[in-house]
């Protein structure tokens, strides 16, 4: 690097200060050095079109370092030369000084559509390593040229990894969500496609409302899951503004990627509304025919709503917890995280020590720390991780009263150091039978236990497999261990006879009565059932008072159920396994204990990790099923990703029609006789692999490691 060159960092960067952080500032700083190895290959198309308006003659004196020896029948066959670019280095560090403040007044600047032509020209000269200087080029896309070359981006094609799924359940997301809806749907029947990144510029949305530029973008792979960082694809209008900072519009041929020629795309950064952190960005993408220079006003607006979209569902209280959260982060140099109802933020710490097992555990311990006795006492708890480590949570709730708004908390990892304030210990739960240590889910059993002490009939509500019956079971079986216990399922009253009359008998003589599914109680049964109940709430000849239970669906219709809900003081709802996920730690070792009978079955890593990903609409009820099919074939060993059935390799939480499940479980079938190859399952489906990307995000399908 030249002594000149280090001269002109400096001023770039401040000039950029206000809105630059430190590693944006570093890659502006980068655009000035000299390119210090050969241009990419330009693209087919590119050169010829720069063949049919250059004279071959005007290319002979060429100069090629070793690494351009690939080029060498390209440049026979066009006649243009791969040389070493002294006049285009010269040229941009004459105007060094100036370009830094150039990309940020260019934002600012009305929009003028370059001239295609031209810029197509330009381009191929840059590549080509041309002497002249590139001509009608705007200064941030000569910049952002610049950058891609030295990301040694490749200008002829356009391959990139696929990331993963993008997470959708963010503040960010949810928030952006109804906006982006909003403007896809104003926007029908338009060829413009709407679309959003994260923070590097991995597409999270894409909304199109037109067929052809659809299946553009997936040709391009500008879909979710791919990320539009300069780094992978060169200058465009999300990487390019995501690397600027601030709106970017890039028109055709502007582009580095020669496959995005015929598009133009307006990108908008996005910033935390509270504390101004890069979160993601805004694009509007649309054939580089019906670009106009709206199109940058238009994102730069939907932009702006989504950041109050942002601040409206953040509320006092989460910018009180986020500013905690913050101070905490600042203070210690371990693992912070900060949760209320809506909001989980996980610092680097959190999310690359921790994996998900362990951060569910410690969420919920921090959730407890929220709503225990001590809650508005800073709490500190020793917690085991799925490693055996044991590891100290120390949690402060934020905002005022009984009820915090929520907590942060940070984890010390080494256990012996001085314990401060109030300790409090992680209870154990002993119920026979049942496992579960999440606070919302022993809330549920001490709640019932609680109510059969006092003798208080009680009602429980909940989804179907949650546990609702074995809860009932088990509390009898710990309180009342010689009682007797007559259980009736309401779902089979009408074609089991003599239905009703069981539950007379039983409200005679059993000590505990388990009434199951009561919603599904038809009137006329309903009404039997009440006034045997009523007879049975009183004193009974020769016997103690019964206790009665029953279940019923979550959220259930009360209309008829009314009269027999007065019976029941208390309700308990009994919580979906998604809200107590730690617990399907312990409850797949106890279910494969009990369904291999004496067999050495376990469960691999990697299968929990898929399990740990599941929707479980049908819960526990659904672990215990899922476990029993696998134990069918497999009795010993270890349980791998494999042996899980299709649904296990989906995150998604959409329900699939019956059709969709099919196509869903025929795609992960072939990524696993594929080995997670995406091309080969395509292939053997007989889909393009833009499709199978397509479908593989749809479903939220988790492909197998390769
Ligand atoms: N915490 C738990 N520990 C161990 N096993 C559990 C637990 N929760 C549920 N199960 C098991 O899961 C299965 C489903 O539970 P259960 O039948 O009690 O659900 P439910 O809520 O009554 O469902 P439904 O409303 O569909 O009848 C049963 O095999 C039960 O033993």
């Amino acid at each position: 690097m030249g002594e000149d060159e280090v001269d002109h960092a400096p001023r770039v960067v401040a000039l950029r200060g206000a809105v630059l952080l430190g590693v944006r500032a570093r890659v502006h700083r980068d655009h000035l050095r000299a390119p210090d190895r050969p241009r990419r290959p330009v693209g087919s198309a590119d050169l010829r079109r720069y063949a049919r308006r250059r004279p071959r003659s005007s290319h002979s004196e060429t100069v090629r370092g070793p690494g351009e020896r690939e080029n060498r029948s390209l440049d026979r066959e066009h006649g243009s030369a791969y040389r070493e670019v002294r006049s285009w280095r010269a040229w941009t560090h004459g105007r060094g000084g100036r370009l830094g403040a150039d990309v940020e007044r260019s934002a600012q600047e009305p929009v003028r559509l370059p001239d295609q032509e031209e810029v197509a020209e330009s381009r191929v000269r840059f590549l080509t390593a041309d002497t002249d200087a590139p001509r009608a080029v705007r200064d941030p896309i000569l910049a952002s040229w610049q950058r891609s070359h030295e990301f040694h981006v490749a200008a002829d094609n356009i391959r990139l990894p696929y990331l993963g799924d993008p997470e959708q359940d963010t503040w960010f997301s949810r928030s952006a969500a109804p906006v982006l809806r909003t403007l896809s749907e104003q926007l029908k029947g338009q060829s413009v496609s709407v679309i959003l990144t994260d923070q590097s510029g991995l597409v999270l949305e894409r909304l199109t409302g037109d067929g052809d530029l659809e299946r553009h973008l997936d040709q391009v792979l500008l879909a979710p899951g791919f990320s539009y960082s300069e780094e992978f694809v060169g200058t465009n209008g999300i990487g390019t503004a995501l690397e600027m900072g601030g709106p970017a519009h890039v028109f055709g041929h502007e582009h580095y990627a020669e496959h995005l020629e015929d598009l133009a795309c307006a990108g908008v950064p996005i910033h935390h509304p509270i504390s101004g952190r890069l979160v993601g960005a805004v694009d509007l993408t649309c054939w580089r025919k019906d670009a106009g220079a709206l199109l940058l006003t238009l994102a730069k607006t939907t932009a702006e709503q989504i950041r109050q979209a942002m601040l409206a569902n953040a509320g006092a209280s989460q910018i009180a917890l986020f500013q905690e959260y913050l101070r905490t982060c600042h203070r210690r140099s371990d693992v912070v995280f900060a949760l209320s109802n809506d909001v989980v933020m996980l610092n680097d710490h959190a999310r690359t020590l921790l994996d998900p097992a362990d951060q569910a555990t410690l969420l919920a311990q921090a959730t407890e720390a929220s709503s225990s006795p001590v809650a508005g006492r800073d709490s500190v708890f020793d917690v085991e991780l799925s490693s055996g480590r044991s590891v100290r949570l120390h949690c402060r709730p934020v905002g005022a009263g009984d009820r915090p708004d929520g907590v942060v908390a940070h984890l010390s990892l080494d256990p012996e150091s001085p314990r401060s304030r109030t300790r409090v210990p992680a209870p154990r739960m002993s119920l026979p039978g049942l496992v579960g240590t999440a606070p919302v889910w022993r809330h549920a059993c001490e709640e019932v236990e609680r109510a059969l002490r006092s003798g208080d009939w009680v009602a429980l509500e909940g989804e179907p497999g949650v546990g609702k019956t074995a809860l009932l079971r088990a509390v009898q079986l710990r309180r009342q261990p010689v009682g007797r216990l007559t259980e009736l399922d309401a779902a089979s009253a009408a074609t089991v006879p003599g239905w009703l009359a069981g539950v007379r008998d039983a409200a005679n003589d059993a000590d505990v009565l388990v009434l199951r599914h009561v919603d599904d109680l038809r009137p006329a049964l309903l009404r039997g059932v009440l006034s045997a109940l009523h007879a049975a709430s009183g004193p009974r000849a020769g016997r103690g008072p019964l206790w009665v239970a029953m279940t019923m669906r979550a959220a259930p219709d009360v209309g008829d159920l009314q009269d027999l809900l007065r019976l029941f003081p208390t309700t308990v709802e009994v919580p979906p396994l998604r809200l107590h996920l730690e617990d399907l730690q312990l409850l797949v070792p106890f279910f494969l204990a009990r369904l291999g009978r004496g067999g050495n079955l376990v469960c691999s890593h990697e299968a929990m990790r898929l399990l740990m990903r599941m929707a479980w609409p049908g819960n526990v009820g659904q672990v215990h099923e899922l476990l029993r099919d696998i134990v069918r074939h497999r009795r010993t060993g270890s349980i791998a990703p494999e042996d899980l059935p299709p649904e296990a390799h989906t995150v998604s939480r959409r329900v699939l029609t019956s059709l969709e499940s099919m196509e869903r479980d025929a795609i992960v079938r072939s990524l696993a006789d594929a080995h997670g190859n995406k091309a080969r399952a395509a292939q053997a489906l007989g889909m393009s692999r833009a499709t199978i990307y397509r479908k593989i995000h749809d479903y939220g399908i988790v492909a197998p490691a390769r």
